[in-house]
């Protein structure tokens, strides 16, 4: 966490933007952005989940990762990696079939499979069909804590279909959830619910937080909201900086 300097709350179009920047004008790679992105939400994680246990396996709580088709969902296989890393019992779920996968999230399905971590596709594990309230139940009842890597600035509608159940048992299960840059289903910039949100208890904020965390009954999705750098040069904050 960057104790020195804080952007302001940024709009999702000052968000994206700065990350198309990174990538154009300074050929920062996303991978490497995404990197510090997971490896920042890990480390609260790691501290939120298991703020005495030390290196036991055995003590450690469960995590389950709940990834979408994009980078919100690589940011989760990154999380995922590290916290396995830690020692901790990690599952990955993709809820997006394998070839629909691309670039950076694609990639970090890639490294979690080579580096032998527990990951699934839901549609090649479960078929194409919408998956039962009755399976994402028992899906996340085998978990401490959820990590939502879901969906972030990338958010277009109203939640629907699978992610939608995904995100409703999510939230009917009671567990401790993370979010990933923001809650699924969360407007950036108004706050409000699309649809169905996460109601997370702790957002990890990818650069800055989003405008809408400070609207009426957003914390109720966020949480505790924490912003992780993730190694953005201050040029590209510039004007954004308090
Ligand atoms: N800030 C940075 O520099 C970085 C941010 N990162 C993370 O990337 C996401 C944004 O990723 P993106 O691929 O653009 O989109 P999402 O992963 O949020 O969404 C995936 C995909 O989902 C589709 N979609 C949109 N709305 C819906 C919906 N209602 N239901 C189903 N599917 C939907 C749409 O096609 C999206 O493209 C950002 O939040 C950060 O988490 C990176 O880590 C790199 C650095
Ligand atoms: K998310």
């Amino acid at each position: 966490m960057n104790r020195f300097l804080s952007p302001r709350p940024l709009s999702r179009r000052e968000l994206r933007g700065i990350d198309e920047r990174a990538a154009k004008e300074l050929n920062l790679p996303t991978l490497l952005l995404m990197e510090n992105a997971g490896r920042g939400a890990a480390a609260w994680l790691a501290d939120l989940a298991a703020p005495a246990v030390g290196g036991q396996v055995g003590g450690l709580p469960r995590i389950l990762v709940l990834c979408g088709p994009g980078n919100n969902g690589g940011d989760g296989g990154v999380v995922a990696r590290h916290l396995d890393a830690w020692g901790f019992p990690v599952r990955v779920v993709w809820f997006a079939a394998r070839d629909r996968l691309s670039g950076d999230a694609a990639s970090q399905h890639a490294i979690l499979g080579a580096s032998g971590i527990d990951q699934a596709c839901w549609p090649e594990a479960h078929g194409e069909g919408e998956p039962s309230a009755a399976e994402l139940d028992a899906l996340v009842a085998g978990a401490d804590w959820l990590v939502d890597g879901l969906l972030g600035t990338g958010l277009t509608r109203p939640v629907e279909g699978t992610l939608r159940r995904v995100v409703e048992a999510m939230n009917r299960s009671g567990k401790p959830a993370m979010a990933l840059d923001l809650p699924s289903g969360l407007d950036a910039d108004t706050g409000r619910p699309l649809g169905v949100a996460v109601r997370a208890r702790a957002t990890a904020s990818f650069v800055a937080p989003k405008l809408g965390f400070g609207a009426e009954g957003a914390s109720e999705y966020t949480g505790v909201v924490k912003v992780v750098d993730i190694g953005v040069p201050r040029r590209l904050l510039e004007g954004f900086l308090t």
